[in-house]
């Protein structure tokens, strides 16, 4: 069975940032999804909707992970959109004495180390979105499967990890799906609080959801 594509796939965790999305999105063709919180879940959710599509005969045409995120202070404000120009793994590894070790320099075969713990975003996805939010802030997203919140973990987050703009806890796994499906992959994201010591009196999640539905007009 063959079929027109079903247009992009955006995949939240939570309903409550498929709804903001959906708020905003001025298209119809766009399918957003809540998939559940963590590269894990995110990931296997997301594979699953793009094989189901696929042998329906009405692949996806894109991947787009999005919701809510922290962001690094002086990067992105609270408030503020972010398109992820790579989706990293920032705690795939191992640690040692002398630091953190990323999964792909620890010696493995490079087969089973997928796309490795760094995914780019495609092109010319990245270059769309970019052209309907210029105000985005571009650059790395981490993708944690711990909330960072200690000012020391935040410290060691940026000296690993000098471009990062934002950190979530879904893209890579979205990545890694995308990947598999052979689809263009982009990360949209909002920021809900700065990334640092634990303070979630300092978390806007109404704004973050506010500015999603904003962002979500990009989504066309
Ligand atoms: O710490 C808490 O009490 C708490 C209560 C409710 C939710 C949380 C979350 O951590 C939500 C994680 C969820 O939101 C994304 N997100 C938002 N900000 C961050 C962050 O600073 N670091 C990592 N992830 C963040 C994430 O993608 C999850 O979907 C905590």
């Amino acid at each position: 069975m063959t079929g027109a594509p079903s247009g992009l796939l955006v995949v939240t965790a939570v309903p409550a940032e498929a709804e903001a999305i959906r708020a905003g999105l001025p298209d119809p063709a766009t399918t957003v999804l809540p998939v559940g919180v963590g590269p894990a879940v995110a990931g296997a959710a997301t594979a699953r909707l793009l094989a189901l599509a696929e042998v329906a005969g009405r692949p996806y045409r894109g991947v787009v992970s999005a919701g809510v995120a922290g962001g690094f202070t002086g990067r992105v404000e609270v408030g503020g959109m972010v398109l992820g120009t790579r989706a990293v793994a920032a705690d795939l590894g191992a640690e040692s004495p002398e630091g953190f070790i990323p999964v792909d320099e620890l010696g493995m075969p490079p087969e089973l180390l997928g796309g490795g713990t760094s995914i780019a975003a495609d092109p010319e996805l990245l270059a769309a979105l970019y052209a309907a939010l210029p105000d985005a802030t571009l650059g790395p997203v981490l993708t944690v499967n711990t909330v960072t919140g200690t000012a020391a973990s935040t410290d060691a987050l940026r000296r690993r990890h000098p471009e990062a703009v934002a950190e979530a806890m879904e893209g890579y796994g979205v990545a890694v799906a995308a990947m598999h499906a052979a689809l263009p992959f982009v990360e949209l994201r909002t920021v809900s609080n700065p990334i640092g010591p634990r303070d979630r009196d300092a978390w806007r999640i109404r704004e973050a959801l506010a500015a999603l539905t904003t962002a979500a007009k990009a989504l066309a």
